[in-house]
């Protein structure tokens, strides 16, 4: 195949980008209308068929996204003593702060995590001076875009409105983490395995380098940079709401040349809720639960033992399937 096919199959293949200003800006003529439903139908398929899905027009300003991206490269940047000065404190449900990944874990990257601002677990570093404040800002961004994302979903699947903010309405376990991947060796090029996210909406921003990879049906489908635009995928939650009608997509990330920085927002759920294949998409419609229900803190508590304890086996992996009724 010659390079200009292969290039074009690509596109083809690329995931579907959407302009969500239709319900940013208020308006009721008969465009807006056409608009609004233009981006829910994209949206309905690109949730049902990839769980990916990139946007545009989201309101979030290009120059506060790649000011982020400048400093947490700054910040990476720094001898590792400097880093060191903010590593995790104890007692946080995740390590909030600067960590890098243990060295025999396969995951080659280091991290920045934070909670929501204002909470007592967040560790800062103190350079560079402006990346709390950034970090904050987009913070804030990126829990309103949740909001209006899941109402978005909230319609895509059909739900009563509101149904969805009320079932998630507690921020608190909301976190963020700004990553760098180092670049490729000649031997290893693995900086996140392929995994699915076990929360509701994902957000990810990612600089010009490139590796972020989506599986559809067992291909694997890079999700090219553009500066701006924010990457959208759903989580286990809502797949096993949707009762796999929404899919949570594989996705990993591969080093290239440089290092990759990027930053990822995990739109998640309280720990104490309960989650199950909904009605709607069940008994309503004549077919069974595809999950038995699960604590969703008992969940991420079975995801968090796979990274401190991995099994030996890669099949040993707990994800979603756990749950999965035969
Ligand atoms: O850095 C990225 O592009 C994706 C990160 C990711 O998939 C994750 O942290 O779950
Ligand atoms: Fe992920």
């Amino acid at each position: 195949m010659n390079e200009k096919n292969s290039e074009r199959m690509l596109e083809d293949l690329a995931i579907p980008t959407v302009d969500v200003s239709p319900f940013i800006v208020i308006g009721e003529d008969e465009d807006h209308l056409a608009r609004k439903s233009a981006a829910i139908e994209t949206i309905s398929r690109a949730s049902s068929e990839y769980g990916f899905f990139q946007i545009v027009n989201h309101g979030i300003p290009t120059e506060l996204l790649t000011e982020a991206l400048e400093l947490s490269e700054k910040f990476f940047g720094c001898p590792g003593e400097e880093k060191r000065k903010s590593s995790p404190g104890m007692g946080a449900p995740l390590p909030a702060g600067y960590s890098k990944q243990p060295d025999h874990s396969p995951d080659k990257n280091e991290y920045l995590l934070v909670f929501p601002p204002g909470s007592n677990f967040n560790i800062y570093p103190e350079n560079p001076p402006r990346l709390r404040e950034v970090i904050e800002r987009v913070f804030d961004h990126l829990v309103g875009l949740g909001s209006l994302l899941q109402a978005v979903i909230n319609d895509c699947m059909g739900l009563p409105p509101g149904f969805l903010k009320e079932y998630n309405h507690d921020r608190s376990w909301d976190f963020m983490a700004a990553l760098r991947y180092y670049p490729a060796t000649e031997s290893e090029d693995n900086g996140i395995t392929e995994h699915a996210d076990g929360n509701c909406i994902t957000f990810v921003f990612q600089d010009d380098v490139g590796g972020l990879e989506v599986c559809k049906d067992g291909e694997w489908i890079p999700v090219v940079p553009q500066q701006g635009r924010i990457i959208v995928n759903l989580g286990d939650v809502i797949q096993v709401l949707s009762n796999n009608k929404f899919k949570s997509a594989t996705h990993r990330v591969v080093r290239k040349e440089r290092s990759r920085h990027s930053y990822a927002f995990f739109y998640n759920l309280n720990g104490d809720k309960w989650v199950e294949p909904l009605p709607e998409f069940a008994e309503k419609i004549g077919k069974k639960p595809e999950y038995r229900g699960f604590l969703y803190k008992d969940y991420q508590d079975l995801r968090l033992r796979n990274k401190t304890h991995p099994p030996s086996r890669p099949e040993d992996v707990i994800h979603i399937n756990h749950y999965a009724i035969p």
